[in-house]
């Protein structure tokens, strides 16, 4: 019997992805013991009884003494507490990494909580890879299968550290890339938070312009596939969107432009400059989206 890649894996916030990354661990194999922490100890309980951890605390403190692995599964916003509340009680050469949808906050938090240098088990990571819904009965197995994980080790991370969240990650399926915090930051910033914050913005117009919001029972197919993230974590979308400032702005910014082009040519009937815009989405989104996934 080989030995397992973790011993005993703490994971903090059991949720969608924290719990799904037990599930397919567990389908998987390599991980020994699963201890689940997290606020809601409904939650924690609903997985032990569905088997995804083998048990719980609500202590952070408690949950990660003697794991060799660790993993924060929290709201962004919360990471940098979780982080000072293990700190002390981190057993030595433990890995320790997150699943936060930003990376550059989650770096910045963790050098506030560790100092200039970070441990050298600290490996932040981003798996690509979700859904609307939220919780851990929400959370299966299959999440992660050939999607991508971004992991940003930081120039302190152990390249054994680094390897050992590659094949924890590889474990579940999934494709794993590196790149520096700033740049993960930055492609995210335009593939995934934006669309959502312009998911949640047109939905919320249509539900205030008028206040029967009958408006909906007219919405099809397009609106249904276009809204879909708009019906994600509120908490979850505040904190990347406060954590993402810079990157976020810079992409609406440029949005914000062509759109207003858009409106321009609208306006003056340029449809040649419409007919433009439209080919060369639809070629991109033909082209480059579906290959994505490959
Ligand atoms: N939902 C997605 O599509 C998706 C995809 C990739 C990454 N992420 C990232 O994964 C993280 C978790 O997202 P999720 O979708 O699993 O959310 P979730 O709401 O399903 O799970 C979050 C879990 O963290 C717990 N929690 C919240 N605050 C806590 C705290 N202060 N201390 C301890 N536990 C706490 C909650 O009780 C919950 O169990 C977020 O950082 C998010 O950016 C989400
Ligand atoms: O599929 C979805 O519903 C998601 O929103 C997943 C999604 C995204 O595609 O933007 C959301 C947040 C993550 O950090 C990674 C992936």
């Amino acid at each position: 019997m080989s030995e397992p890649l973790v011993r005993r894996l703490a994971i903090i916030g059991v949720g969608l992805i924290g719990g799904s990354l037990a599930r397919a661990l567990r389908v998987a194999g390599g991980v020994g013991e699963i201890v689940g922490c997290g606020r809601d100890e409904g939650q924690l309980v609903r997985a032990v009884e569905l088997g995804i951890i083998d048990r719980y605390s609500t202590d952070p403190a408690e949950a990660v003494g003697g794991a060799d692995g660790v993993v924060i599964g929290t709201p962004v916003g919360a990471m940098e507490s979780i982080l000072e509340a293990i700190r002390p009680h981190l057993a030595d050469g433990a890995i320790i990494t997150d699943v936060g949808s930003t990376k550059g906050s989650v770096v910045a938090a963790a050098h506030r909580v560790f100092g200039s240098r970070c441990p050298p088990g600290f490996v932040p990571g981003h798996p690509i890879a979700g859904t609307e819904r939220n919780g851990v009965e929400a959370s299966f197995a299959e999440l992660f299968q050939r999607r991508r994980v971004i992991l940003t080790p930081l120039p302190e991370s152990d390249a054994g550290a680094t390897a050992a969240v590659r094949a924890m990650w590889e474990k579940t399926g999934a494709v794993v890339e590196t790149m520096t915090p700033q740049h993960h930051d930055e492609v995210f910033a335009a593939t995934s938070h934006l669309p959502h914050l312009l998911a949640y913005s047109l939905v919320n117009t249509l539900a205030t312009l008028d206040e029967k919001v009958e408006i909906f029972r007219y919405a099809a197919g397009g609106f249904r596939d276009f809204t879909r993230i708009a019906s994600s974590n509120p908490r979850m979308w505040h904190d990347i969107s406060l954590a993402n400032r810079d990157a976020l702005l810079k992409v609406m910014d440029r949005f914000e432009g062509d759109l207003h082009q858009m409106r321009q040519a609208i306006e003056a009937g340029d449809g040649d400059y419409l007919l433009e815009v439209f080919t060369r989405a639809k070629e991109a989104r033909d082209c480059f989206v579906d290959k994505a996934e490959e």
